[in-house]
């Protein structure tokens, strides 16, 4: 069986109008794709249409060959699809640990994700609104993991917090992949995303203009500059 996450040909509309047309992904278990691209390029829908927030209006998605197009939010989830929203938030009365209850299926579920996150374990019982941003942040993204996600979906997890705070989310995010997760992650600091990632895609104007490996655009910055201009490679 094909294990990945496959998007073929995929078109989205919104009351706009179509803001994504004829894009083509692939993301395999273990692996990271950067998904880069100027503001309104469409980024946010494409993740969107992937977890059912929208549907697609043409083109297929499958999640190790079973297609996603028809189905619910709710069962995509259950087929092992997280998505992190934008501006998704901790819930701030309840504890870290409490947090993670809420996806963790079980103790030794809520374990494994806290062993991805020293510096949440350690803060386990406090409440999560007394955390720092970048600590929220964590427990955000320890809560998707608890999850058990095969593919996980993260829309622009920087928002927010200054370069360096989301600095030290990237490492973290890095090893959820090598946890073995597809990850495919919408993000606005595209050098810093591209320096995790295996493969890259920019998008922009709704189309791709680039699409390879993240180290080739980190190499070439006229590369990922033409790419942003909507400039196919
Ligand atoms: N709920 C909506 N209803 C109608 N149009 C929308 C909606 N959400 C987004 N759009 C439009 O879709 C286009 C793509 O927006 P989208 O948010 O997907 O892009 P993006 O690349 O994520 O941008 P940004 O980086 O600014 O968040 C924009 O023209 C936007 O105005």
């Amino acid at each position: 069986m094909t294990q990945a996450l496959i998007l073929d040909n995929l078109a989205v509309s919104r009351g706009s109008g179509p803001v994504i047309s004829g894009v083509s992904l692939r993301v395999e278990p273990g692996k990271l794709l950067a998904l880069v691209g100027p503001n309104g390029a469409g980024k946010t829908s494409l993740l969107e249409s992937v977890s059912g927030v929208v549907t697609n209006s043409a083109g297929s998605i499958t999640l190790d060959e079973v297609p996603l197009s028809k189905l619910s939010r709710i069962k995509r989830a259950r087929l092992g699809l997280v998505h992190v929203e934008q501006g998704r938030t901790v819930f701030p009365s309840l504890t870290v640990q409490e947090n993670l209850e809420l996806t963790a299926k079980s103790p030794e579920e809520l374990e494994n994700a806290l062993g991805l996150f020293p510096e949440l374990a350690k803060r386990r019982h406090s409440a999560s609104g007394l955390l720092s941003g970048g600590e929220q942040q964590m427990v955000v993204l320890a809560r998707a993991f608890a999850a058990k996600p095969k593919y996980l979906l993260i829309d622009e997890m920087s928002l927010g917090l200054a370069p360096v705070v989301f600095l030290r989310l990237l490492p973290i995010i890095r090893n959820i992949a090598e946890a073995g997760v597809g990850v495919l992650m919408v993000e606005q600091f595209a050098q810093l995303s591209l320096e995790i990632a295996d493969g890259a895609l920019v998008v922009s104007g709704g189309r791709v203009t680039y699409q390879g490996a993240a180290k080739a655009l980190l190499d070439d910055p006229k590369l990922l500059h033409g790419a942003y201009l909507g400039v196919s490679s």
